[in-house]
Order: C-alpha cells, then structure tokens, then sequence
C-alpha cells in the first residue's frame, strides 16, 4: 500500500573542527571539516497531493515561501524527476536560523528523501546528493546521513567515526552571515590539507573562530562561558557554540546557568542521522 501522509526528522549538525585551505577562483573557499549530527532538531510533515501542487503552509520569519530550501527542494526533485503529484508541508521548527547548526540543509535533505518516498521516485543517494548539492554546500551530508570528513566546497565525503559525546549547545541571539565572515580580509585560508584519515584527535581549531568572535560579542560572550566548563567550539560560521560532556547530566548541570539572553540545549552527538534512523524503521 502507498504512503499518503510522512513526519520525519530533520536533525542539526556540528562542524567539530573546520580548516580552511585557500580560496578557488570562483571566491568559494576550501574546506576541511567533519561533520556529526545532534539527535535534536526540526520536524517535517509531509501529505501527498494529486494536482502537483508544492505548498509550505508554515510562515518563516524573513523567508518567503519561494525561497524556502524546503519549496526549492521540492521543486527542484519534482522537475527533475518529471514527477506530477504535489506536496502540502508542515513544519515543526526549533533550530535557529543562521546559527551554522545547518537547519535550513537539513530541512531540504530531508524533504529530498521525505519526497523521494512519498513520491516513489526510487532515486539513489548518490542522486539526491547531486541534487542536493545545487541547493547548498551542507546539503550533500545530511541526504547521506553518516558523520563525515568533508573536502572541497563540502562535496568531496568521507564517512568517520568520531565519538559521540553529549553536547551543550549555547545559541547566542544574533545570526552570522556565512558570506560575510567568508569575505573578511582578515580570515585564515592557508592551513595545510590534513592528508590522514580519520582526522587525527586534536585537529579541533574552527578557521573562523577569530574573525566570528571579533565581530560578535555575543558569540564571545557563549565562548568564554562555556570555556570555564569544556572545550568550547565554533559551528560552522557561527553563531552557535557547543562543548562536549560524557553524561547528560554532566551538560544538564551547566545548562542550568545559562539565563534568559543566553539560551541553549543539550543533545547526545550522532554518527547517524536519527531521519535515517527513522527511513530504517519504514523499510
Ligand atoms: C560554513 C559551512 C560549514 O558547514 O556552514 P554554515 O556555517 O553555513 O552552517 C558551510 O560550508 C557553508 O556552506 P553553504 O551553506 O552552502 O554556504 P552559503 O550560506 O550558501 O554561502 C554564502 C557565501 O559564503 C561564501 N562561501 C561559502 C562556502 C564556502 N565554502 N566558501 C565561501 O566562500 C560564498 O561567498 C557564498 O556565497
Ligand atoms: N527551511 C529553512 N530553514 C532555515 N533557514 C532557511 C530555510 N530556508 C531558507 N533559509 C535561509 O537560510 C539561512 C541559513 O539558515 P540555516 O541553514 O538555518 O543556517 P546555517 O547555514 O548558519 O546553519 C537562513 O537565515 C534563512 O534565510
């Protein structure tokens, strides 16, 4: 019998380290990061329509229905795949915007495969990755769903398998914009390429840590705080800061100290992907 009606998960991410390499003539930067999941973040409703209709019926603060990377991602899967049925989409949202925690990737991953389902369209991953790719640099991780050591622009994966702590994350009230900080003069982009796998411990240092928190002192702010308790770490761009714990209630203890102008949320890291978790258990 077919599906009508999905709800799947749409995690979060980290960068646990991000080395940038040199800058390509197109101005894109090189990269080296590994990525893990958190098992916290969005969730995505799904209902088959027959007219061939996309609609997003969650409003986003600051993002027009047509340029939401859900509606792209649907739209793009159902011209490329010549599919006719449509789509209504809910969305349960929870993860901060801009916070370089990878919620607007996730959310298009995940209506890729949420799709792909519904739709029958029995389109591989590597397929969905490609796709993916056209729709942002994070996208290729989350439709692959394993933690992995990413090359290039984020295309070029590697599985890891870096332990998988509970994590404390602070999410500072302010949203970092990736091409600003990509823009800025003062950024590191000549580290050596990391030739061994997998990526030896100690390769932690986030490149855009200095230039993130010279500009924001919010982000300043959750590093140093977080700094009195464990390592604390940029994501991506920025603005979240996360550390990691070896027990929930080890990350719940400092959690507690955080106020109202410094919120945040703990979460166990992932290998894989609690939406692939979830695809298993339909099969
Ligand atoms: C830095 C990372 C690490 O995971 O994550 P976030 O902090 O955004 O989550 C990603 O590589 C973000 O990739 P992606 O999400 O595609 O970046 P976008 O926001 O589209 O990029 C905005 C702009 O930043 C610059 N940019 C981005 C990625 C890159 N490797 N080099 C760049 O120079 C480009 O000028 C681009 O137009
Ligand atoms: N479904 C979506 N969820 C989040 N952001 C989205 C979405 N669609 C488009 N965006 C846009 O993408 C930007 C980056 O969002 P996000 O992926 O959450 O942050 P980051 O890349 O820093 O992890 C947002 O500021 C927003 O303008």
């Amino acid at each position: 019998m077919s599906v009508e009606k999905l709800t799947l998960p749409s995690p979060a991410k980290l960068n646990l380290m991000l080395h940038i390499l040199g800058r390509r003539e197109d101005g894109y930067h090189e990269l080296q990061t590994l990525f893990q999941f958190l098992d916290y973040g969005d969730e995505i409703t799904f209902a088959l329509r027959d007219d061939g209709v996309i609609r997003l019926h969650t409003a986003f603060e600051g993002v027009p229905h047509d340029s939401n990377l859900i509606v792209k991602a649907a739209k793009k899967l159902q011209e490329q795949s010549g599919c006719t049925q449509g789509i209504d989409i809910w969305i349960d949202k929870i993860l901060p915007m801009g916070g370089g925690i990878g919620g607007g990737s996730s959310n298009a991953a995940t209506t890729l495969l949420g799709l792909n389902h519904l739709w029958q369209l029995g389109w591989d991953e590597d397929r969905l990755a490609a796709l993916g790719l056209t729709l942002g640099a994070d996208v290729p991780v989350f439709v692959r769903g394993h933690a992995a050591f990413a090359e290039g622009v984020g295309e070029k994966l590697t599985p890891e398998y870096p332990e998988e702590p509970w994590y404390l994350v602070l999410v500072p009230q302010v949203s970092v914009s990736t091409a600003e900080i990509f823009s800025d003069p003062l950024l590191t982009r000549n580290t050596a390429p990391i030739k061994v796998r997998p990526v030896p411990k100690g390769n932690s240092r986030n490149d855009c840590l200095s230039v993130v928190a010279r500009r924001y002192p919010e982000v300043r702010n959750a590093l140093n705080l977080l700094g009195k308790f464990a390592e604390a770490k940029l994501t991506g761009t920025g603005s979240c800061v996360f550390g990691g714990f070896p027990s929930k209630a080890e990350a719940d203890k400092v959690s507690a100290l955080l106020t109202e102008t410094l919120t945040g949320f703990v979460a166990k890291g992932s290998n894989v992907s609690m939406l692939h978790r979830k695809l298993q258990s339909l099969l």
